[in-house]
């Protein structure tokens, strides 16, 4: 369930915006997606120039592409802590007047879990994004990671809750698809969520749930890249 839209332009300079704000011995979460995927492939290259960092990677895909650039890698075990995590979004709330401004929706590479841990042990939280992922209220469907023998009853609790889960096709394989920690992921639909806090709350009760994609309160910042700049919103 990629996010469509979005200009490579956009996410360029919001990638390459948030790269800037790494310094020599930071401690870096490398998110997952094609608007970070700017940010680490920038960091390889202030790499080669000679910056010193280490990256926590939150996917296959991120480790993969930060071992490509030459970012020396660590994991979270293994370090008192992260500087500085760099993320993109699916969806976020773009309303200074509402109580979920800067709430995000993650999970469209089925990355959400290992993601919400890193971002969540960082410093600072950076989200980058293009202007195709603000919104005043979230819409999208949450992904919701679930223990493969799980994912009937947590459907039906969604259900209870007011949502439709779809379970994640692989489209490229036979059957679901299975995150990098070998569990499945359920779409769950529920309109224009009024209160992402709560929903948030309500998820992470349902045993079974490893981890949802709804990010609120966490984010410290968006580098939004636009068509001549970036646009900046402070949490
Ligand atoms: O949450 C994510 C992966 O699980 C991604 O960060 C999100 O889907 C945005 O990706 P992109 O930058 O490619 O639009």
């Amino acid at each position: 369930m990629k996010t469509a839209g979005g200009s490579d332009a956009a996410k360029r300079r919001a990638g390459e915006r948030a790269a800037e704000d790494v310094a020599d011995g930071f401690v870096v979460g490398l998110g997952t997606g094609s608007t970070t995927a700017y940010a680490i492939r920038a960091l390889g290259r202030a790499v080669d120039d000679g910056l010193e960092i280490r990256g926590v990677p939150t996917s296959f895909q991120s480790r993969q592409l930060a071992l490509e650039v030459g970012i020396e890698l660590t994991d979270l075990d293994a370090v008192d802590g992260l500087d500085l995590a760099i993320d993109g979004a699916d969806q976020v709330v773009d309303d200074a007047d509402a109580a979920a401004h800067g709430a995000l929706i993650k999970g469209g590479g089925a990355a959400h879990a290992r993601e919400k841990l890193v971002d969540a042990a960082a410093d600072r939280f950076v989200v980058v994004a293009d202007p195709s992922k603000l919104t005043t209220r979230l819409e999208r469907s949450v992904p919701v990671a679930v223990l493969p023998d799980a994912h009937t009853v947590v459907a039906d609790r969604i259900r209870d809750l007011g949502g439709e889960p779809t379970l994640r096709d692989a489209g490229e394989k036979d059957g679901p698809v299975v995150t990098d920690n070998g569990n499945l992921v359920l779409d769950c639909a529920f309109g224009s969520i009024d209160d992402p806090d709560e929903l948030a709350t309500r998820l992470s009760a349902i045993p079974g749930v490893v981890e949802h994609g709804l990010f609120v309160g966490m984010a410290d910042a968006t580098y939004v890249g636009t068509d001549d700049g970036v646009e900046t919103r402070h949490y």
